[in-house]
């Protein structure tokens, strides 16, 4: 490893000339430093410190329990931890009701934590949130989909823009949030055919999960890819732990699967 100040950090311009080039982008999450240093070592280019933690990590059964004050102190660990990947982190459920608070929480984010974009779950009615963030310097990845804060208005973890109309608004949604200057967005549990039409339809790159193979990029739960997730993980995810006996090297394998367009395969796609 070379030395810290040599060190080339993953920027958000380094994302847009990946999508450019057609060089796909690995992303993973982290909630400390000891996976978070893995995970950059694996050659990840996004680190999320995604509110799965609550999930994940705290054990509880949805994402919306998750505070600021845990975001950041998690985002803070992560950022112990790594090196050379964009760092990101959730908001988390009610952090972003308005523009004064998503900005008030976001710059708890950057500054407490040491993130360099916040991610958050939106659709067009968030248009004046990522607005506002954009204008102040923020730099905001919408997530579109299946939107896991929520779960109780959803009743349930659905695959999401499957009939026409609600297709149809997705790709609106996709539309007006780069409108409002989100610089990625991110795409959960929608079939394969409707991501890539809103991927190729963006003007930013377009991560995926559970939305196949024609994004720019994809992402998993940390805990997925190990296959330490207790009950079943989602159907989308792939554990990339057999064959491997270090932690390191399947998070290697995940990485070089994503870039080789290994993954996602079409059974992991609705
Ligand atoms: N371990 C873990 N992995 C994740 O990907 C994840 C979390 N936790 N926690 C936060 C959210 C919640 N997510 C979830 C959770 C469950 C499903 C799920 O069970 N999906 C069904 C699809 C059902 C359908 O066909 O409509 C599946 O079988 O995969 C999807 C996303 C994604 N995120
Ligand atoms: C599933 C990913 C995209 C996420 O939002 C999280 O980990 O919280
Ligand atoms: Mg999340």
């Amino acid at each position: 490893m070379s030395v810290h100040n040599e060190q080339k950090r993953v920027t958000v311009a380094d994302l847009r000339r990946a999508r450019r080039e057609g060089r796909k982008i690995a992303c993973l999450t982290a909630y400390d430093a000891a996976f978070a240093r893995l995970v950059d070592e694996a050659g990840t280019d996004v680190i999320l410190v995604g509110d799965s933690l609550g999930m994940v990590v705290q054990g509880h059964e949805t994402t919306v329990s998750v505070t600021v004050d845990e975001m950041v102190y998690h985002t803070r660990l992560a950022a112990a931890g790594r090196r050379h990947a964009l760092l990101m982190a959730d908001m988390p459920f009610m952090s972003f009701t308005d523009p004064a608070m998503a900005l008030r929480n976001a710059a708890r984010l950057m500054q407490e934590g040491g993130a360099e974009m916040v991610k958050l779950e939106g659709g067009a009615g968030q248009m004046a949130v990522v607005e506002q963030l954009s204008v102040h310097g923020v730099p905001v990845c919408a997530h579109l989909g299946l939107r896991p804060q929520f779960v109780h208005k959803i009743g349930g973890y659905r695959v999401q823009g499957r009939d026409a109309a609600s297709a149809q608004a997705l790709c609106e949604d996709a539309r007006a949030l780069e409108a409002a200057g989100a610089e990625m967005l991110l795409l959960e549990c929608v079939p394969v055919s409707l991501a890539a039409e809103i991927t190729e339809a963006a003007g930013i790159p377009v991560i995926g999960i559970g939305a196949g193979a024609a994004c720019d990029g994809q992402i998993l739960v940390l805990h997925d890819v190990l296959g330490i997730t207790p009950g079943k993980p989602p159907r989308f995810a792939r554990n990339f732990m057999p064959g491997h006996e270090r932690v390191g090297d399947a998070l290697r394998a995940y990485v070089e699967a994503v870039r080789g367009g290994r993954f996602p395969a079409p059974e992991h796609g609705f």
